[in-house]
């Protein structure tokens, strides 16, 4: 079968760092083929070349084994090539037939006689049409803002589709999915590739790369390191290639000295961690965070309808749902940015938070990882410098609010990029927007861990291994246990159920903005999962 798709000594940098050294990629029609590597390997800047975006500085693109030259995403559009970005790029308050019409190249002589009214209509009949064909139930009448993020996600696969595409490439699909969501969605695209596509699959997914992927494509630092059968190969193999060798990938490792000691001490601190643990389950700490029937304002059903729980200091709470269920309304609610109709929240030596500010809130010690990391943790077009400063500058750490010492708020970055290995960083100053995903992420992290002399009262973590490498996952859950080691009180509010099951003390279910259920660890998968769909 004839390549698809097909990249040859691909070169790119950005400001003088090469992000693509000689990459090479090729899917064949009728394929699932998978891109696995590490946070900031490249996988996205060779997609986004794919794709229209970018244009390489040498190399040779090929559609169906003809060379093509890409200006831009429409040209790619002609090439029936499309792509589903990690970040989605849809306009909130339209519609979803909207939304796609906006994606579809301008229109003809002929349809544009017919108006927008008629294309509009048009448009609604085809998604409807191909919503079905692929399983999806969409309704091309309804807001973006209204629906889920799988929804939106839907929406982005249908936008491409309509808009001609046989060649289908998916950054990082399931990052933000439930176990149940992301199955359908393979399959989905499994079927896809059944009826002739070729689907490029971005992913940091072992297992699906096993179960769904025909053929993997390894890139390291820029280069393409192997292609393979994953059925052929054991996952540890798949794990080796990615991040080097098989000691790299068993532990969290750290590319520099600081990060070294940083990954040392946060192991040192995880092993304390399961006796803190057991401590904390044997004699009772006290409630860290109190969340007592929170109802959210706004018109219709509220996001957060009575939903109660509490945190202890010393212990994980992992909040397992499927996505959409309120949890990021009860994440916002915390972090002080969600207007409340009804319900308490407290925080153990300070009482009602629900009069405090976002900023007393994270002066009081509460740490926060929310799950949408360009909306709410990062500014892209600030320095990472100044992100990393971001709410610290209160504290006079770097001086005043009115006279900030950059030097000593960029030493303090520049360390704690090393430190929790933010890769891809050229200087300090550059944009936060420049990260590759999985290194914005961990900026984030590396901010709230610095915060508060490093001793968090409260940790917020909503999905905070998204998007993340094998070994920054390894280092983040690393983190989060040394922070119950230290007596904080973790909430870990997450859409995969093995994070959830692998770190929580206690783990609740959250549907429809209420917790449903409740169990001790160990927590069985079925009992938790059966939750989590018995009443949605
Ligand atoms: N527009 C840009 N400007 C500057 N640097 C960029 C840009 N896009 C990507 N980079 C850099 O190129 C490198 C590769 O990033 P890329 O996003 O391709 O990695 P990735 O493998 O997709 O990572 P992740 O798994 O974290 O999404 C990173 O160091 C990133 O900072």
């Amino acid at each position: 079968m004839s390549d698809a798709l097909a990249l040859h000594g691909i070169d790119k940098s950005f400001d003088g760092f090469r992000a693509l050294d000689g990459a090479h990629f090729a899917a064949r029609w009728g394929e699932v083929h998978a891109l696995l590597g590490e946070n900031g390997a490249g996988k996205s800047s060779l997609m986004n070349i794919a794709a229209g975006l970018y244009a390489p500085e040498a190399g040779t693109l090929l559609v169906d084994d003809n060379p093509v030259r890409l200006a831009g995403p429409r040209d790619a559009a002609r090439h029936r090539i499309g792509m589903v970005h990690q970040h989605f790029k849809l306009v909130a308050p339209f519609t979803v037939a909207e939304n796609i019409l906006l994606g579809l190249p301008p229109p003809g002589e002929f349809d544009a006689a017919q108006g927008y009214g008629a294309r509009l209509a048009a448009v609604r009949a085809a998604v409807a049409a191909q919503a079905q064909a692929l399983g999806f139930a969409i309704d091309p009448g309804q807001r973006i803002e209204r629906l889920s993020v799988a929804e939106q996600q839907r929406v982005e696969i249908l936008k491409v589709l309509l808009a001609g595409a046989r060649i289908l490439i998916l950054d990082e699909p399931t990052a933000v999915l439930t176990d149940a969501e992301a199955a359908r969605l393979l399959h989905t695209v499994r079927a896809l590739a059944r009826q002739g596509a070729a689907v490029v699959l971005v992913t940091h997914k072992m297992a699906d790369v096993q179960a769904f992927a025909d053929r993997v494509t390894v890139m390291r630092a820029g280069r393409t390191v192997a292609t393979l059968e994953p059925r052929a190969a054991s996952e540890a193999e798949l794990v080796r290639l990615t991040v080097g060798d098989t000691a790299q990938a068993e532990a969290p490792r750290a590319a520099t000295p600081a990060g070294a000691a940083a990954s040392a001490a946060a192991s040192a601190a995880a092993s304390a961690a399961s006796a803190a643990a057991s401590a904390a389950s044997a004699a009772v700490c006290p409630v860290r965070l109190a969340v007592r029937g929170l109802r959210s304002a706004g018109a219709g059903q509220p996001a957060l309808d009575g939903a109660t729980l509490e945190v202890r200091a010393g212990e994980i709470y992992g909040l397992a749902g499927v996505g959409g269920n309120g949890q990021g309304e009860l994440a916002q609610a915390i972090m002080g940015l969600l207007p409340l109709a009804e319900g308490a929240l407290e925080l153990e030596g300070f009482g009602d938070l629900r009069a405090a500010s976002p900023e007393q809130r994270r002066a009081l010690g509460i740490a926060a990882i929310p799950a949408d990391r360009y909306g709410l943790a990062l500014a892209g077009d600030l320095s990472v410098a100044e992100n990393f400063g971001i709410g610290q500058v209160h504290d006079s750490r770097y001086g005043s609010a009115a006279w900030l010492d950059r030097r000593r708020m960029e030493a303090a970055a520049q360390e704690a990029v090393k430190a929790f290995d933010v890769l891809g960083v050229r200087s300090i100053r550059q944009k936060a927007a420049l990260l590759s995903g999985g290194n914005a992420q961990k900026l984030v992290i590396a901010r709230e861990f610095s915060r508060l002399g490093g001793q968090p009262r409260l940790v917020l973590a909503h999905s905070p291994s998204r998007g993340l490498d094998v070994r920054a996952s390894a280092q983040v859950h690393a983190r989060l246990r040394a922070a119950r080691a230290a007596g904080a009180a973790v909430l870990l509010i997450s859409e995969d159920l093995d994070e959830v099951l692998a770190l929580a003390d206690r783990v609740g279910v959250i549907v429809r903005g209420r917790i449903v259920a409740e169990f001790a660890a160990p927590a069985r998968r079925q009992d938790v999962g059966q939750a989590m769909v018995a009443t949605h």
